[in-house]
C-alpha cells in the first residue's frame, strides 16, 4: 500500500488546494502561536470549509488550553487532532476525536515504550527532538532508532524534504509522511514545486 502524505503548516486556501490538487491525502494547520505557520481558528476552518472530499484536515496543538482547542473543533466534525506538546493520553483522548500523538525522537529513547503510553492514540508520529523548539525544526532524527515493530501506525516526520523523502521510506516503511519545512518557499508558504515533487515521490516510493 503506498504511503500516505500530510502536508503540515498551510496557512493560505491556494496552498491547501495545490496540495490536494497534487495527491496530499491530509494537510496540517498549526494552532501554536509561536510557530511562524500560525493560523487562526476562524482562517483555518474558513480554508477547510473549502477542501475537496476524502482530504483529512489536521489540528496541530502544542500543550493548548481546552477552551482554544475547543474553539477550533466546533468548526468542523472533519478535523482530526495531532498533538505535538506533553499532553497524556487521557487528555488526547478527552475530546473523542481521532488523533495521534507526537513524540520527539532523541539519543537513548525507548520508542516502543513511549508509544505504549498512548493506548487511545490512532497513530505515533515521531518527530525530531530539539530543545526549546516543540517542532517544525526541519531537523531529521536518528532513523535507526526506530524498531522494526510498533504497536501503531508510523507517521514519520523531521526534515522531510524532496531530498530525503525516498531514502525515509524505503527505510522506516511508515504508514504515512509528514512534511512541513522542507517543502517551503519561505515560513509559511510552500513552493508548489518542492509540494508537488514531495508528493510524486512519496507515491512512487
Ligand atoms: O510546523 C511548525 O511550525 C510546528 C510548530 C510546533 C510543533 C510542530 C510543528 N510542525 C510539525 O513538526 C514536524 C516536523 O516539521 P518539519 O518538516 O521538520 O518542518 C511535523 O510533524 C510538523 O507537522
Amino acid at each position: 500500500m503506498s504511503c500516505r502524505v500530510k502536508i503540515c503548516g498551510i496557512t493560505n486556501l491556494e496552498d491547501a488546494l495545490i496540495a490536494c490538487h497534487h495527491g496530499a491525502d491530509a494537510l496540517g494547520f498549526v494552532f501554536y502561536s509561536k510557530s511562524p505557520r500560525y493560523i487562526s481558528p476562524e482562517a483555518a476552518n474558513a480554508i477547510l470549509d473549502q477542501l475537496p472530499p476524502f482530504i483529512v484536515p489536521v489540528a496541530l496543538f502544542v500543550d493548548a488550553q481546552r477552551d482554544f482547542i475547543d474553539s477550533v473543533l466546533v468548526g468542523s466534525s472533519r478535523w482530526i487532532i495531532q498533538f505535538h506538546g506533553n499532553e497524556s493520553d487521557a487528555e488526547c483522548a478527552s475530546y473523542k476525536r481521532c488523533f495521534y500523538k507526537a513524540l520527539r525522537v532523541k539519543a537513548g529513547d525507548d520508542i516502543s515504550s513511549l508509544v505504549d503510553d498512548y493506548p487511545n492514540a490512532a497513530a505515533i508520529l515521531l518527530d525530531a527532538y530539539k530543545e526549546g523548539v516543540p517542532g517544525g525544526t526541519g531537523d531529521v532524527f536518528d532513523w535507526s532508532l526506530i524498531p522494526s515493530e510498533l504497536s501503531k501506525p508510523l507517521v514519520l516526520a523531521g526534515g522531510l524534504s524532496p531530498e530525503n523523502v525516498q531514502a525515509a521510506i524505503e527505510r522506516v516503511s511508515p504508514y504515512a509522511v509528514d512534511v512541513s519545512g522542507g517543502v517551503e518557499q519561505s515560513k509559511g508558504i510552500k513552493s508548489k514545486k518542492k509540494v508537488q515533487r514531495f508528493i510524486e515521490l512519496v507515491k512512487t516510493a
